[in-house]
């Protein structure tokens, strides 16, 4: 089974016009992916671990390469399995963090963009995305078991059914 990573930096835009009703604008970072899995859609940064590598330490490197933001303190915030076919495919743990170094910046990989929470484009994601993510960006947590049918790639393969649980814990070992 592949296991992957997706970290989603979170910030509050308090510039002039920005905040309306007194209350600041929250806005996630997701990157319009350019090529490989997902090509064309947006998505958190992140990506596939390297062979011996935790991950943490994965979804840190991941973000680094694809938009050379440096992401700290990472909050573990789901563990998404998907299955193809009945069978396993890919284990994504999921992060959030309000702490960073540098700016966004586009690369091969993909072409980064702040987007307040209340405007994710969910009809240019993995269809899936609008189950868990929502909750994701509100501070929830969730492991979700995500079935696709059709064959590789998981892509292009139908979305046909799922299980989600909320407000589980990943302290300990779960919380890597
Ligand atoms: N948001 C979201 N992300 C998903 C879903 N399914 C899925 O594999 N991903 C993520 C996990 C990984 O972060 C990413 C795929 O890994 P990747 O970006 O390394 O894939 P790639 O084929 O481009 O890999 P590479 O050759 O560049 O290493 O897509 C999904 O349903 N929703």
């Amino acid at each position: 089974m592949i296991e992957a990573t997706l970290c989603f930096p979170l910030r509050d835009d308090d510039s002039e016009g920005a905040a309306t009703d007194g209350d600041t604008l929250r806005e996630v970072l997701l990157i319009e992916k350019r090529r490989g899995l997902g090509e064309g859609w947006y998505n958190g940064p992140g990506g596939k671990c390297e062979p011996g590598e935790g991950p943490r330490k994965c979804a840190i490197r991941e973000t680094r390469e694809e938009v050379g933001l440096e992401v700290r303190d990472l909050e573990k915030a789901g563990e998404l399995r998907f299955l193809l076919d009945g069978e396993d495919h890919t284990f994504c743990h999921v992060y959030r963090t309000r702490s960073f170094g540098g700016e966004p910046t586009s690369s091969d990989e993909a072409h980064p963009e702040w987007v307040p929470v209340d405007e994710v484009p969910y009809d240019q994601m993995w269809e899936d995305d609008r189950l868990w993510l929502p909750g994701v960006l509100e501070g929830r947590s969730v492991t979700a078991e995500l079935r696709f049918e059709g064959g590789e790639p998981l892509d292009e393969a139908a979305f046909v059914d799922s299980d989600l649980e909320w407000g589980v814990s990943f302290d300990g070992a779960r919380g890597q």
